[in-house]
């Protein structure tokens, strides 16, 4: 890892409020659909904004996670998506949501819709914490977003720089010192 500083970028407070909304915003989407409902996870960023969010959707729905790398230690996407792990339900008919914590080039977004539909889901939905719309290489449609953020290399709250900090409760900025 190359020395670096981190300065809060979003707040745990922040953070909690959006969730809530967000959450809100799911169960109204999903509460009449006849189709069971799975949130799919991308780990291992999702996890934590994951966790939160389930529970304030009042609805039953199933949980889910793939594994889909494409940054390694990097702060570059490789611009190869790898699953590494496949969901383990059977997606066929059913109404996915996609969680994720941030969406940047949109590769792996992308990716992951299509492979998702491909499988025969009935509908596949993507809602992500943090947006950096300014680097995108694939379109994607996103149909709920927390923040769009600039474009800055951000860790926290799930999200990693070489593995460290998913463990910060807010949504720091990198910069890197010389
Ligand atoms: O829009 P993109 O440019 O594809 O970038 C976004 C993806 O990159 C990160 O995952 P990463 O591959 O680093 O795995 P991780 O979730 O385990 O950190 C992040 O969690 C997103 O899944
Ligand atoms: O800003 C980021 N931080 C960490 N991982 C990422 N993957 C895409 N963008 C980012
Ligand atoms: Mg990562």
């Amino acid at each position: 890892m190359k020395k670096h500083k981190i300065e809060v970028m979003i707040p745990r407070e922040d953070i909690k409020r959006k969730v809530r909304e967000l959450g809100e915003l799911i169960e109204k989407d999903i509460k009449d659909s006849d189709n069971e409902v799975i949130c799919v996870g991308l780990l291992k960023g999702s996890a934590i904004f994951m966790a939160d969010l389930v529970q304030r959707i009042d609805h039953p729905v199933k949980m889910d996670f793939m594994s889909v790398s494409s940054y390694g230690s990097s702060m570059e996407t490789s611009g190869v998506v790898k699953i590494i792990k496949d969901v383990d339900e059977d997606v066929e008919g059913k109404d996915i949501v996609i969680i994720e914590d941030i969406i940047d080039s949109g590769l792996t977004l992308n990716y992951v819709k299509k492979f998702l539909l491909s499988k025969g889901a009935a509908s596949v939905k993507i809602c992500t914490l943090l947006d950096k719309p300014y680097r995108r290489k694939a379109e994607v449609f996103v149909d709920y977003v927390g923040f769009e953020i600039p474009n800055e290399f951000v860790v926290g709250y799930g999200i990693d720089y070489a593995e460290f900090y998913r463990n910060l409760p807010y949504i720091g900025k990198v910069t890197l010192l010389d």
